[in-house]
């Protein structure tokens, strides 16, 4: 089998692979087109940052199974083509974790103490010192936003230094941060505070511009800002702006939006220093990244399972076909009990019944967990990280295997606990493919867990389906399915409706202020 690294890894990395009996090819700068011809060629790319992976060359890529990562940020690959081509894509997440934390401390004294400039004058023959004047870190209140490996690899070193050290990080937990010795505290209230804000994230929709005008604004006059996560998670112009309006003191930049970058206004200004690129860029780092990613790639391509799949859990690809369906169950049935509940998320609890699930579960708890924390959540849930974001907010999984004691064959149950109490929902497949929920909270029913539904419990009496089908109708929406399910005639029931377009709001509203009804819930699969 044949491996491409498109950008410079380190040779022991390399010889891993060559070592387990692979080619590797080196080809550095290909440009896309290049990279497009020769791609078909190829079981596995090795990437660092510079080459970007798009669904074009991924589209080209036959035979490819693994895309591997030497680094962290994968926002260089088209994941989501990726995993509709059913590539793995693999990072090493913990192996330039301290080069990049340490570069990040580098900036920040440097930038504190203007050294790159006065190393520049002085080589051009210029003593100055009095212009030269910097700050001392101690006593200075050091923001962080984002907690995760780097983050908090920041918030040790700078703590040496005698800090206050603040953070900001949605997924991570009060107890997390105050055995880190950092102060949570909302995003505003961390650049209103900070004498150093310093990005520790992932570039995504999400955080793309995050650090904007207006929350540049938000600083103080005096403060510092750094990027050593991601260019474009701090809006350059504004950041320019803001810097040549004096209302910020300087930045100090490892990352851009558009990379590599020669020229800039922002090079042009002197409170401005800048990197390459460098976070990662120390010889430990580098081989650590390339042996962990070869690692990945072996075991991969041998048949084996990744450690570290961003995209996907790692399964061979029997298991996968023979799996799949269930995946996709388990994934619906997350993502619709997501859209009834209400009340912040304490535990789930996914309960396997059957022979189907004797083998292999845990793909199916990640896609539960994804389906179930993806629309709740800001940041993109992947199977990947699902478990560690349902970690990090204290919400508690447990899975329970039995071979049977189900009254079908195969039962996936999900039982969502929240502060208001518990969801219930299960689900099977028909005739091994043919995925239906069979149950929602205490009601049988029997559910295509595909396109809109309204899922409406209320009391057993007449006229309420009449009552919802008159409200829908006459805003033309179109009722395709109903279900019904109820405990005892005349007790509690509840209808679910498939519908061919969604639901609008003013009619959600007015099926919820039918007298009888409980509650309405638009979801969409
Ligand atoms: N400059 C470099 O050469 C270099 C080297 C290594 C990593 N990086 C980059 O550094 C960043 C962090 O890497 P890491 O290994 O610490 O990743 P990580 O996944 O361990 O941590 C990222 C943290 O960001 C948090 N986060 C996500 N969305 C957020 C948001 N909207 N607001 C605040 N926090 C949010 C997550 O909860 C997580 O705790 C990544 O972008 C990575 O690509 C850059
Ligand atoms: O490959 C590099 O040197 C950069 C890596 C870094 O940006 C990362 O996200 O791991």
């Amino acid at each position: 089998m044949r491996i491409l690294a498109s950008d410079p890894v380190a040779e022991k990395g390399l010889n891993i692979l060559r070592e387990e009996g692979f080619i590797v090819d080196e080809k550095i700068k290909l440009s896309e087109e290049e990279l497009i011809k020769i791609i078909p060629q190829y079981d596995a790319l090795i990437v660092r940052s510079e080459t970007k992976v798009t669904a074009r060359i991924i589209e080209a890529a036959e035979n490819l199974k693994i895309i591997g990562r030497a680094g962290v940020g994968v926002d260089n690959i088209d994941l989501a083509a990726a995993s509709k081509k059913g590539i793995i894509v693999v990072n090493s997440p913990e192996g330039n974790t301290i080069a990049a934390a340490e570069h990040t401390i580098a900036l920040m004294m440097a930038l504190l103490r203007n050294i790159p400039q006065a190393h520049a004058a002085l080589k051009a023959g210029k003593w100055l010192r009095k212009e030269f004047t910097g700050y001392e870190l101690r006593g200075k209140t050091v923001g962080i936003i984002g907690l995760g490996r780097i983050g908090t690899a920041v918030a040790k070193r700078v703590k040496a230094f005698e800090t206050r050290v603040i953070g900001y990080d949605p997924f991570i937990s009060e107890e997390r941060a105050q055995m880190l010795g950092i102060t949570l505290m909302p995003l505003e209230e961390l650049l209103q505070n900070a004498d150093i804000v310093t990005m520790h994230l992932p570039l995504n929709n999400e955080t793309r511009n995050l650090i904007n005008r207006e929350r540049l604004k938000l600083m103080k006059k005096s403060a510092f800002i750094i990027n050593c996560a991601r260019g474009g998670i701090i809006d350059e112009e504004a950041l320019y702006e803001a810097l040549k309006a004096g209302e910020i003191a300087g930045a100090a930049l490892d990352v851009f939006a558009k990379e590599p970058l020669t020229e800039s206004p922002l090079f042009e200004l002197q409170n401005v220093i800048v990197t390459p690129h460098l976070g990662a860029s120390t010889k430990e780092a580098q081989i650590n990244v390339a042996i962990d990613v070869a690692r990945e790639i072996a075991n991969v391509l041998k048949g084996g399972l990744a450690q570290n799949a961003v995209n996907f859990p790692a399964m061979d690809k029997e298991s996968y076909q023979r799996l799949k369906p269930y995946i996709n169950l388990a994934e619906k049935l997350g993502n619709f009990l997501a859209q009834i509940l209400s009340g912040g998320l304490l535990a789930a609890e996914i309960v396997y019944n059957g022979l189907a699930f004797k083998e292999e579960t845990r793909p199916l708890t990640l896609a539960a967990l994804k389906g179930l924390l993806d629309p709740l959540l800001m940041e993109k849930v992947n199977y990947v990280n699902a478990p560690v974001v349902a970690k990090e907010r204290g919400i508690k999984v447990r899975e329970t295997v039995m071979e049977n004691g189900a009254d079908y064959t195969n039962l996936i149950t999900l039982k969502v606990t929240t502060e208001k109490g518990e969801r219930i929902i299960a689900g099977t497949l028909f005739r091994n493919n043919e995925p239906r929920i069979v149950q929602i909270d205490q009601y049988r029913v029997d559910v295509v867990p595909e396109g809109y539904k309204l899922f409406v419990p209320h009391k057993d009496q007449p006229l309420m389906i009449g009552r919802v089908g008159l409200i829908l109708g006459e805003k033309g929406i179109n009722i395709a399915g109903m279900q019904l399910g109820r405990l005892t005639p005349g007790g509690d029931a509840v209808m679910v409706l498939s519908l061919d377009h969604p639901a609008d709001g003013d009619s959600i509203k007015a099926i919820a202020e039918i007298p009888g009804i409980y509650e309405v819930k638009a979801v969409s699969l």
